[in-house]
């Protein structure tokens, strides 16, 4: 264990780190006392916008002889399709704040996520964060070719924990996922439900100033949401933010303290969580 950690923490000290200059963030080293009522994410009037190159425009849909035609010209698809797909956003979340996304399929709170998190520029507005914003997806990466093992350490040395962190948390980790002796196994062997709630005990396993959740509770059983919701508890009480997607509106209306509706890219409701709930429901 001792050789592993040394030597991945030799790979991550080699790994170039990009800054991302379009969403500002304000790390904070020293974690703020915790105090309610201080802002932790501010996202101001924000529009995130997709560019898909190659896509086929309406009139060439199906159409062979457009087709055959680029292919004798030897020519590309020129063609950009922008997708809208967060419409001026804009909102503030506080310390100790759980606040659960709503939406149908495609109006945007994956990406509003994403954004948060500092992984998409924002193409106009801001999101400012005190604190690093983490985002833990299913599609969260770890590495499936790696045993459970080598993904927990993996994992922690890319939040920033420290040798020592990580083997004091690492039972830790292995217990909360429950995943028991597949843990030796590389990842690729565990079924999605496993992979899940490891992803979300490594997460889990250190403090967040923002915690972003993107329905990795979805594919836990019963038991082990009842303990991501505690989890989620405690980090809310230790004065973290956490935001959570989840298509099971049970989940976010037991954890959340505060609801924002997305419809269409833009927030149609922000509030307390049964108001909203309701109200999606009807609508
Ligand atoms: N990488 C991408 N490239 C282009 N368009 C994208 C990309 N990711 C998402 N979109 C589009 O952006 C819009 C918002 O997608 P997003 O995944 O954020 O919605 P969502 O509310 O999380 O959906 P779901 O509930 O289905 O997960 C959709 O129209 C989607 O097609």
């Amino acid at each position: 264990m001792a050789e592993l950690t040394e030597e991945l923490s030799q790979v991550k000290a080699e790994e170039p780190n990009v800054p991302n200059k379009d969403v500002r963030v304000h790390p904070n080293p020293e974690p703020p006392a915790p105090t309610t009522g201080t802002p932790t994410v501010i996202v101001d009037d924000l529009h995130i916008v997709y560019r898909v190159y190659g896509a086929t425009s309406d009139h060439e849909k199906g159409n062979a002889v457009h087709a055959l035609t680029r292919l004798l010209k030897r020519q590309g698809r020129p063609q950009m399709k922008e997708v809208h797909a967060v419409k001026g956003v804009t909102f503030v979340a506080y310390h100790g704040d759980a606040i659960g996304i709503v939406g149908r399929n495609g109006s945007g709170k994956s990406t509003l996520l994403r954004a948060i998190a500092g992984l998409l520029p924002p193409h106009s507005g801001s999101v400012y964060t005190d604190g690093q914003p983490s985002l833990l997806g299913v599609n969260a990466a770890l590495m499936r070719e790696l045993t459970g093992e080598r993904n927990i350490v993996l994992g922690c040395y890319a939040m920033g924990m420290t040798p020592a962190q990580v083997k004091e948390k690492y039972d830790e980790i292995v217990d909360f996922s429950g995943i028991g002796e597949f843990v030796q196994l590389p990842m690729s062997t565990y079924s999605s439900g496993m992979g899940a709630r490891l992803r979300f005990a490594i997460s889990s396993a250190k403090t967040h100033d923002v915690l972003l959740i993107d329905e990795a509770l979805a594919t836990g059983d019963r038991e082990f949401r009842k303990k991501s919701e505690q989890r989620i508890k405690q980090i809310r009480e230790s004065a973290g933010t956490v935001f959570l997607v989840a298509h099971d509106l049970r989940v976010i209306e037991e954890t959340c303290n505060r609801v924002i509706w997305l419809h269409k890219g833009k927030i149609k409701m922000d509030g307390d969580p049964k108001e909203v709930i309701a109200a999606y429901n009807k609508g």
